[in-house]
């Protein structure tokens, strides 16, 4: 086959398993990416809570102040739920590719099968596929496996219904860490403070064994548009995290733990008090990782701003309000200029948009 040619349908149809050698569109060796040290967890590491200790509302803000991220153990989501997740995950990726992208995704849409959205600001390959779910993920399983897809839907339906509970837990503890109190504060977290309304993601990845993993990049560094991401990652290490004035650091995986990124549009409803973590994944060798990424957000009418409680004189507000659907477009747009793209500035005389012509730009 033409070298052109099958390169085109290695783009289109990643087959990571039967390459022997990292083709140079996957290599990055001009580093692409931003480049600061890496340090493995011995250096300093992300901190670890346990949601059942009495100080974890303190130990969170102080988590989401330093670092936009943590780990949680004693969660509360069970450990057979996780084990099936990643089970169904695993069974997913396992398909031919033929099988797999059946149920491609759509170049307008956001659910199902292929490369990173973020791909395209790349010159280069990621090494990873994904899987993205929004709503049910009916239509997309029985392309998948036409004849016995209920049991996987059905492990993604409890998975989310779980995700969701844990996210409204964890929303209160980050919020209530800032002062804001759920249910007085926040209109749309309903009376019961369980955030019923809320949207939410699923986005499945893996990143086979590389046979050249110096050079390659699983999933490129980025912020998450959201306002918090829970992620469950296998026990392959590959998830780092950028923490300003040391470099990149490795998040080891704990048995059970679930790994919590402080997101871009929390970023904001904080008035930047909790700085969305910039992560990326990279991979491995000899094992592959599979890491499940749940992308939390408000539900779609919700404008997200700073929140009253934290602005006053002293502290304007650093970001005009935005809903998640226009966010994700000016991502889609700016990718990680995105947050600068919504902030204000303060001149002496009142506020203005930083980016003037931002305000003539169509989002939503
Ligand atoms: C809700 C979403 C966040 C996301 C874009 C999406 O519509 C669904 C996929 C999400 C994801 C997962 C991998 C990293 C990321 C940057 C990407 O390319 O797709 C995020 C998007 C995001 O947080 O901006
Ligand atoms: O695989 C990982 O550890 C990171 C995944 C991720 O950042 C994402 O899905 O947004
Ligand atoms: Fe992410």
């Amino acid at each position: 086959m033409p070298s052109r040619l099958s390169d085109a349908i290695i783009r289109l149809h990643p087959d990571f398993t039967s390459l022997q050698e990292l083709p140079e569109s996957y290599a990055w060796n001009q580093r692409d990416d931003i480049d600061y040290p890496s340090f493995d967890s011995s250096a300093e590491s992300v901190p670890i809570i346990d949601l059942n200790d009495p100080n974890a509302l303190q130990n969170i803000g102080h988590a989401c102040r330093t670092w936009g991220v943590f780990q949680v153990i004693n969660h509360g989501v069970s450990t057979t739920l996780l084990d099936m997740v990643e089970s169904t995950s695993r069974t997913l990726f396992s398909l031919p590719v033929n099988q797999k992208l059946k149920a491609a995704r759509s170049p307008d849409g956001v659910s199902g099968y292929g490369f990173a959205r973020i791909s395209s600001f790349f010159s280069k390959l990621m090494w990873s596929e994904g899987f993205t779910i929004v709503g049910s993920p009916d239509e997309h399983f029985r392309q998948l496996w036409p004849h016995d897809y209920t049991n996987h839907c059905d492990v993604i339906k409890e998975y989310k219904q779980e995700m969701k509970k844990l996210a409204g837990r964890l929303m209160c503890l980050m919020l209530g860490s800032l002062g804001i109190t759920a249910k007085q504060d926040i209109k749309w977290a309903g009376p019961k403070s369980e955030f019923k309304e809320a949207s939410a993601a699923l986005q499945l990845n893996y990143y086979p064994a590389c046979p050249d993993p110096d050079r390659a990049m699983g999933l490129a560094a980025h912020t998450d548009s959201t306002l918090l991401t829970i992620l469950y990652q296998n026990s392959t290490s590959g998830l780092q995290v950028l923490k300003e004035g040391v470099g990149w650091i490795k998040v080891s995986p704990v048995p059970d733990g679930l790994v919590i990124n402080v997101g871009d549009l929390m970023h904001i409803l904080s008035n930047g008090s909790y700085p969305s973590v910039l992560h990326r994944a990279m991979v491995n060798r000899t094992r592959h990782r599979l890491s499940i990424a749940y992308l939390y957000g408000p539900p779609s009418s919700v404008k997200i701003s700073p929140h009253p409680k934290l602005v006053g004189p002293t502290h304007p507000p650093l970001y005009r309000p935005i809903t998640w659907n226009e966010y994700l477009d000016t991502k889609a747009k700016y990718f990680n200029k995105a947050l600068s793209w919504v902030r204000v500035c303060v001149p002496l005389n009142g506020l203005v948009d930083v980016n003037e012509h931002n305000n003539s730009v169509k989002v939503g």
